[in-house]
């Protein structure tokens, strides 16, 4: 997931200045003031922007974290209680997230990498635990339960290895619900959607250039996601980020089509078609046959900038909840919040902890 929505340090300590004027408490007001919210966060769309802005937020883009004082003095222990209190954890907060779902149909919306498996260097061993495996079998053995991610669906298929689930691989931009389809309410079909699919040669054209441009950047590495590609930087000295990004722009000239953003130390290019994450949550939820229904909630959990779309449908839905995965502050529409694939891993074995007592009583009845 384009991951991140990070504030650079200096936004933040901006922000607690403002703060600070206007009134002792809260100490980060939620959502940050509009002028500050235009200054930096606009920077994270990258629709354009100078060379100097998006290696700004290259770095910021995966902070470090490591200092104990913030930039005006504020100690980063107290920014992260802040936060904390404004995004609780779902473990903490568990028995309230399941009151809340009462009578109400759990779908479950996993994310990738960063989410079931941990981030690695090298993207091609970015494995999965087999007790996280077995989690999520588990979970959809109760609850629908897809997986969204900015992969390609083949690969992640290949990685989570569990043909009972539904996939959303390339940011949402091809879908495969499973041979049979358990727990719909709509007539049991099998899924299958690829809104993106004439970008397909185009795809496949600039996965071309991007190799053969950023081949002179070491540690550069380009991985073809199908209906989009990644270029990642996360082995290539921060001296070169100038450099790499300059590379991938000049091939984008040719591309008008196709649109850059940026995740967790990578970047993204993909068609410029308005669709993401969130809208193949609302696609799945409708296949699903839970479109208009007042009595489903969706949990979607991701850690990624991407999967802010998809946070951001269930918040202007009003239903569901999502769960941002992370051990630093964040600006994020989720609502909860877990620090690592561990957690996650912990949230999956306790929902069906709660789930199987449930499903006992009901087959006694
Ligand atoms: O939507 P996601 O499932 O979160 O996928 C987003 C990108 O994830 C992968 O890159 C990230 O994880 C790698 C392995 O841990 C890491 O090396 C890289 O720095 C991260 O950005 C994947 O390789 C990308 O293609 C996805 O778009």
């Amino acid at each position: 997931m384009t991951k991140q929505n990070v504030v650079p340090a200096e936004a933040v300590a901006a922000i607690t200045a403002a703060a600070a004027v206007a009134s002792s408490s809260p100490l980060y007001p939620y959502p940050p003031p509009r002028s500050f919210q235009k200054k930096y966060l606009s920077q994270l769309d990258f629709a354009g922007g100078r060379i100097g802005t998006w290696v700004e937020s290259m770095k910021a883009s995966s902070p470090t974290h490591t200092k104990a004082v913030g930039a005006i003095g504020v100690p980063v222990d107290e920014q992260s209680a802040a936060w904390i209190m404004r995004h609780p954890s779902a473990l903490t907060k568990f028995e309230q997230i399941m009151s809340a779902s009462k009578g109400k149909q759990i779908v479950m919306f996993l994310d990738y990498d960063g989410t079931l498996s941990p981030i690695v260097e090298d993207p091609d061993s970015a494995f999965m635990t087999d007790a996280m495996r077995a989690a999520v079998r588990n979970v959809a053995r109760y609850f629908p339960t897809a997986i969204v991610t900015g992969r390609c669906l083949e690969k992640v298929i290949d990685f989570v290895g569990l043909t009972e689930l539904y996939y959303a691989g390339s940011h949402g931009m091809d879908i495969k619900g499973p041979a049979k389809p358990r727990h719909t309410k709509a007539k049991a079909k099998s899924v299958l959607f690829q809104p993106a699919r004439e970008f397909l040669p185009m795809i496949d054209g600039v996965y071309r250039s991007l190799l053969e441009r950023t081949k002179s950047t070491a540690g550069a590495k380009v991985e073809n996601n199908k209906f989009c590609v990644s270029v990642h930087f996360r082995c290539v000295d921060e001296k070169s980020w100038g450099a790499l990004i300059e590379q991938v722009r000049s091939v984008l000239k040719e591309y008008p089509k196709l649109r850059l953003t940026q995740g967790r130390k990578v970047l993204e290019i993909r068609p410029t078609i308005k669709w993401d994450k969130g809208k193949a949550l609302e696609f799945l939820l409708e296949s699903l046959g839970f479109a208009d229904c007042k009595d489903v909630m969706p949990v979607y959990i991701g850690d990624d900038r991407t999967d802010e779309d998809a946070f951001k449908v269930l918040r202007d839905r009003g239903q569901g909840l999502g769960i941002l995965v992370s051990k630093f502050p964040k600006e994020t529409n989720a609502t909860y919040s877990l620090q690592e694939p561990t957690e996650v891993k912990d949230f999956l074995v306790r929902l069906v902890e709660w789930k199987r007592p449930t499903m006992k009583a009901l087959s006694k009845v």
